[in-house]
């Protein structure tokens, strides 16, 4: 039987599973890498950790699943949005990949808004404003402060395209991926040239983009070699994880909505047409469905926040094995009250995306008093990770987009808990899947798709994916919710002055 391979190169790690052509999850393999923070606000990674990450597991789940290689028929490839990996003529790495949280390259997002002529027309061009994460700030971030690096610089590619490069040879983008690099016309679906030629910037720099499902190529005789695969083996152009994720959810038609809570958080609409947020709080990005689009909003340290919470504050679950830390921090905060007591958590800690484009955002709580306990704290910081995610919610009802189900997706959406209070923040009805494998599953399906197992990804998913449980909001909870809400939106224009100070202040330490 055909069997379809998804590699995704996240943050933390990469993912790599194997499906047979019905779905149905074969093997899987997970490597893990270190994040360096050189200065606050800077991450980066080096590139050779995800090739490493990727040889790795695809053969240690090749081993496993004891599937022959000559079933192995496409992979898709997915991973951290933004990232930019610089080349130089010999395809050698020139210096580390800046990440999609860097917060390095403020001054550069000035930069193109200004070449643009305006925040207005920048939108009118690309589909959003210049943020920070962005690739396009990060290439004149090299201009302006390694200029010996950017003399040598001869192609920038996105983390799983660099990936591709090195399973085919091919230097090839696709439209989810190349959406957040800020150089796509994304109505268009091409590179804008005329953003290009304002920052002096040539195409050449950049891979050639095509739609998810496509074939990009084959293995070389050394990448097959390698991996343990064969030169027959087809790779499709995959999806950024955000797009990659949302057809592991089955989000490809309208009406469809999904969360999620991993590092970072993720509320992503399907759109049959590229709506923009005309104030550009939301991304419009294409879809890794051919010839449709997405809005999304994104939290930057979304269960990030939780992991930070976990690991640097709550000591006294120091002897619990790291699996079982956040389920046994989110049992203790299940024992305190909904809203806690009055005490908000601002999950700002490495600034922010949605709704407030500010590198200079910082974490709080707010609101402590005596009677506040550890269980507290902890269920404050689940709930304004969820409020922050209401944040975007509002924002894409607000334009009149369609949301008729919801489903929850992401490390946090795991737990039963949080579950119920992204219900009763929302004040809407959840939904999750029997079976959620994240951005690797959805590459998969596309490589499915473009082997030709499947007409398109609408009728791969309909096959595949299927809804298990909803969970209802409770309607007292979602009252203190409701009362708490604006107070939460209030904060970030109370406090942004002193919070933009102490960053200042940490700059500088
Ligand atoms: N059992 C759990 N209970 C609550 N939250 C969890 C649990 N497991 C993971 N998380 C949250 O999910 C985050 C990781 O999500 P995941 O989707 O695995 O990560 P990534 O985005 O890095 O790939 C953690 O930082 C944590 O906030
Ligand atoms: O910046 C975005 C999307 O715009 C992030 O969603 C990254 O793409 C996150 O990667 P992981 O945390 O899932 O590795």
């Amino acid at each position: 039987m055909a069997h379809y391979l998804g590699i995704d190169i996240g943050t933390s790690g990469t993912k790599t599973l194997l499906i047979d052509e019905t779905g149905h999850v074969v093997a899987e393999a997970n490597a893990e890498y270190p994040m360096e923070q050189p200065k606050p606000g800077w991450t980066q990674q080096d590139p050779e950790h995800w090739w490493a990450a990727t040889k790795k597991t695809v053969k240690a789940m090749m081993k496993k699943s004891g599937v022959d290689k000559a079933d192995v028929k496409a992979i898709g490839l997915s991973g951290q949005m933004h990232g930019s990996v610089f080349l130089d003529r010999d395809d050698n790495v020139i210096r580390p990949a800046l990440l999609w949280n860097d917060q390095r390259t403020a001054d550069q997002c000035d930069q193109i808004t200004s070449a643009a002529g305006s925040r207005e027309k920048l939108i009118g061009m690309v589909a959003n404003p210049a943020l920070t994460g962005f690739q396009a700030p990060k290439v004149l971030w090299l201009r302006d402060n390694e200029k010996r690096n950017f003399d040598k610089l001869a192609k920038v590619l996105l983390p799983k395209d660099d990936i591709r490069r090195r399973l085919t040879g091919d230097y090839v983008t696709e439209v989810s991926d190349a959406s957040g690099t800020l150089f796509l016309d994304v109505k268009k679906r091409d590179w804008s040239k005329e953003l290009l030629g304002k920052l002096d910037l040539s195409t050449d720099l950049l891979p050639r983009v095509v739609e998810s499902e496509d074939v990009t190529g084959t293995l070389t005789k050394e990448a097959a070699k390698v991996l343990g695969l064969t030169t027959q083996c087809k790779v499709v152009g995959g999806a950024g994880d955000c797009a990659a994720g949302a057809i592991g959810n089955g989000i490809v038609k309208s009406g469809l909505l999904s969360t999620s809570i991993g590092t970072s958080g993720v509320m992503f609409v399907h759109s049959d047409e590229p709506n923009v947020d005309a104030s550009g709080r939301l991304h419009t990005f294409c879809h890794a469905v051919r010839g449709k689009w997405h809005m999304m909003g994104v939290n930057l340290t979304s269960g990030g926040s939780l992991q930070w919470w976990v690991d640097q504050v709550v000591q006294g679950l120091a002897g619990v094995p790291a699996a079982k830390r956040f389920e046994a921090a989110t049992a203790e905060a299940e024992k305190a009250i909904a809203g806690s007591g009055g005490m908000l958590f601002l999950p700002y800690l490495n600034g922010e995306r949605t709704p407030h484009a500010d590198p200079n955002a910082r974490g709080a709580f707010v609101g402590m008093n005596l009677t506040h306990d550890r269980a507290a704290m902890t269920r404050a910081v689940m709930e304004g990770i969820t409020f922050a995610l209401r944040d975007s919610l509002e924002i894409i009802e607000s334009l009149g987009v369609p949301v008729r189900q919801i489903r929850a997706s992401g490390g946090g959406s795991k737990n039963v808990f949080w579950r119920q209070m992204q219900a009763d923040v929302f004040g809407k009805k959840i939904t999750t899947l029997k079976v959620e494998q994240g951005p690797a599953f959805g590459v998969a399906l596309l490589a499915a798709v473009g082997d030709g197992a499947y007409k398109h990804i609408a009728q791969a998913c309909q096959a595949t994916i299927e809804v298990a449980a909803e969970t209802k909001a409770d309607r007292s909870a979602k009252l203190t919710y409701n009362k708490l809400f604006p107070v939460y939106r209030s904060l970030y224009g109370s406090l942004k002055d002193d919070m933009h100070q102490l960053a200042e202040l940490q700059s500088t330490n």
